[in-house]
């Protein structure tokens, strides 16, 4: 276990700059870099494995500088996305590759080798080759590969990409799983905010060539600072207000924002409970598997609302023309 930093880290290219100012990964920690394509995610990963180098700044393992060091002497193991395995290896000899690499002795190699393979649920199969596996379980062989180095930190870039969305969800709780048993620092790439949110304890949300903001699930969630984190992450209501004496109102709705002048509020749909009253048109709604979207009209604005149906206060059918609405969490965006 390692606590990865980076400090400054650039990387130009013609058409693109990439600066990390900061990064400051946990001994242990899973760490993911969210972001839509393009945005640098890889090229990070790809500094922190070796691949890449750095034009400026630092690269700390547990505050030693690697920028000089080649891949396979920072310790780390990598998955990627398209697996990546040796085609006319076995899937034990795929496991054991790095192993040989090392010249570890042959009993080494295969107790090392069965751990993994109990690891990552794939006892039985060592004898098969990458064609008469699923996307799935090759997937899990790349994963018991990196980890039967023993690395410090793993590193995954978009792991669970190439593979249908019940598998993606199932390999997503093994690798957070197997990511606890062994407390390994990690760093996961992916572009589906789904996945960071299910797998991280924190998420790096990134847009074009930096990290617009570094937080919990949902610490970015609810209480994104800009509007880029916000709009990412999920459906949001995003007010222009003008505040006076501290409080910004749309209409009857109004968020004590303890500041004077132009704010923008925030809020999530979920965040808009709705009650009997007059505040608020209904202007139209959208079934959901059991949840209710509405668009209210107030104060000139739209907002979204959404609830779980059996917390409407009147059935779908009986919807009013008008409701209240109560917004109970928000946050003012930068
Ligand atoms: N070797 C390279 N030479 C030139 N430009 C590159 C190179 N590698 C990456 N880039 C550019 O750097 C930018 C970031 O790419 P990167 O792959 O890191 O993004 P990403 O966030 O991982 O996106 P994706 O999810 O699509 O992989 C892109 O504009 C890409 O074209």
């Amino acid at each position: 276990m390692v606590r990865v930093e980076l400090k400054g880290v650039l990387k130009e290219w013609e058409d693109f700059r990439l600066e990390i100012s900061e990064l400051d990964v946990k001994d242990g920690e899973f760490l993911t870099l969210l972001g839509p394509s393009g945005c640098g995610k890889t090229t990070t990963l790809r500094m922190i494995a070796g691949f890449e180098k750095p034009e400026g700044g630092e690269i700390l393992f547990d505050g030693r500088r690697v920028n000089d060091l080649p891949p396979y002497e920072r310790g780390i193991g990598i998955v990627f996305q398209d697996y990546a395995l040796f085609p006319h290896m076995t899937v034990f000899k795929n496991i054991a590759f790095g192993l040989e690499m090392k010249r570890l002795p042959r009993a080494e190699i295969e107790r090392r080798v069965r751990w993994a393979l109990e690891l990552v649920g794939l006892e039985g199969l060592e004898n098969r080759y990458p064609e008469q596996l699923s996307g799935g379980q090759q997937q899990r062989v790349a994963l018991a590969r990196a980890l039967v180095v023993e690395p410090d930190v793993l590193l995954l870039d978009e792991p669970l990409s190439n593979l249908d969305a019940k598998i993606r969800e199932r390999l997503r709780g093994e690798i957070k799983r197997i990511q606890r048993e062994l407390g390994i620092t990690t760093i996961y790439v992916t572009h589906d905010q789904e996945e960071a949110m299910a797998i991280s304890d924190r998420i790096a949300v990134m847009n074009v060539g930096h990290v617009e903001q570094v937080g919990k699930p949902l610490e970015l969630y609810y209480r994104p600072e800009t509007e880029f984190v916000a709009r990412f992450l999920g459906l949001s209501n995003i007010l222009e207000l003008k505040a006076e004496n501290g409080r910004a109102c749309l209409g009857g709705l109004c968020f004590d924002v303890g500041r004077e002048g132009r704010v923008r509020v925030f809020f999530r749909p979920e965040s808009v409970y709705i009650k009997p009253g007059a505040t608020a048109e209904v202007l139209d709604y959208e079934l959901l598997p059991g949840r209710i979207r509405l668009r209210l009209g107030i104060g000139g604005e739209v907002i979204l609302a959404e609830r779980f149906l059996d917390e409407l206060p009147f059935g779908v059918e009986a919807m009013p023309e008008r409701v209240d609405v109560e917004v109970r969490s928000f946050s003012v965006l930068e």
